[in-house]
């Protein structure tokens, strides 16, 4: 255990969504149980449902006092659970049981169930920022323009897993119209077309899509990572740099780093945001700024 953590995490909550990248989760609870069990440690568990989980989320932890709380799902359980432990201090553990489990990539945490429950007794504590987003809890990434396009066709899609999400992209790419977005920052201002306006308080998609290189998640800061309308041709090039840390190098990159913004779309009253994978639409304006270290979370001990 981590010299910052002097007691054991004894009790411990795991949010468990029953419907998150289509994984059967038949013999979770009880593999939890058993791992739980021999070690000392007791489990409980709590079901998401899709209706109003913040608000049941929020009303069990009040009722019971936890060491820690795992979200076993995917980025939006992540953020459903996150959110509730908000600047409460009680740690977020991940098992990352969704189709794209961004954060948990981001954070380091094994992407297989034993290497992710291993966390539960041998960790270190980090205490990362989280973002607003139009009001919004916010723990990863969010965006305007063509990804949020194709997570709310995802979203409403019956289909899920990666298969799903480039199937979706591929036809959304064809007819795609850039809108226009006006940038103020505490730092800057940017006008102009673009393609898509990541808000990134971390580096990676669930997708392995680097969008944010070389940033912390606890640097007190976040970037919004432009990609400008791009003709067909470049389409290749723009791809490989995002899969190899390359972001910045593309003639129709941008990033623009902040602790705080306001996006305009000229001519909109709402903007289409994903939100750690959850699409939503949003009055303009869109107000953005950092909670710094504002969430605890379990990691591997660093080697
Ligand atoms: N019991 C349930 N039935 C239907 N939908 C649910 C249920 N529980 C949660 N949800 C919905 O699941 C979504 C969150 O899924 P989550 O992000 O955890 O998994 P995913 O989409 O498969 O993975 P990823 O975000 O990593 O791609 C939310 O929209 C939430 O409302």
């Amino acid at each position: 255990m981590a010299a910052s953590e002097p007691a054991p995490l004894l009790r411990l909550l795991f949010v468990l969504n029953p419907v998150s990248g289509d994984i059967n989760k038949a013999d979770l609870e009880g593999s939890i149980v058993s791992y739980c069990t021999e070690r000392g440690r007791t489990a409980a568990f709590h079901h998401t449902t899709g209706h109003q989980d913040l608000r049941h989320l929020q009303e069990r932890l009040q009722q019971h006092a936890y060491d820690a709380v795992f979200a076993a799902g995917g980025d939006g359980t992540v953020s459903l659970v996150g959110e509730a432990l908000l600047d409460t201090g009680v740690p977020l553990g991940i098992l990352p049981l969704g189709s794209g489990n961004g954060l948990s990539k981001d954070l380091g945490i094994p992407q297989e169930l034993p290497g992710a429950l291993r966390l539960i007794w041998e960790h270190e504590l980090r205490t990362m920022d989280t973002l607003q987003v139009g009001g919004h809890f916010a723990a990863h990434l969010a965006d305007l323009g063509f990804n949020a396009l194709v997570v709310e066709r995802f979203d409403k899609g019956d289909t899920r897993g990666p298969g799903a999400y480039v199937r979706i992209a591929t036809q959304e790419y064809l007819g795609y119209e850039p809108a226009t977005y006006s940038i103020e920052t505490d730092r800057e201002s940017w006008q102009g077309p673009a393609f898509m306006l990541t808000i990134a308080n971390a580096n990676t998609f669930g997708s392995n899509v680097i969008i944010n290189p070389d940033s912390r998640i606890d640097d007190g800061e976040f970037e919004i990572c432009l990609i400008e309308p791009f003709p067909g041709a470049a389409a290749p090039g723009i791809l490989y740099r995002l899969y190899t840390s390359d972001f910045d190098a593309s003639f129709y990159t941008h990033r623009l780093r902040c602790s705080q913004a306001r996006i305009t779309v000229p001519g909109q009253t709402e903007a289409l945001i994903q939100i750690d994978g959850e699409p939503r639409h949003l009055p303009v304006p869109v107000e953005v700024e950092i909670k710094p270290r504002s969430l605890r979370v379990l990691v591997p001990i660093a080697q």
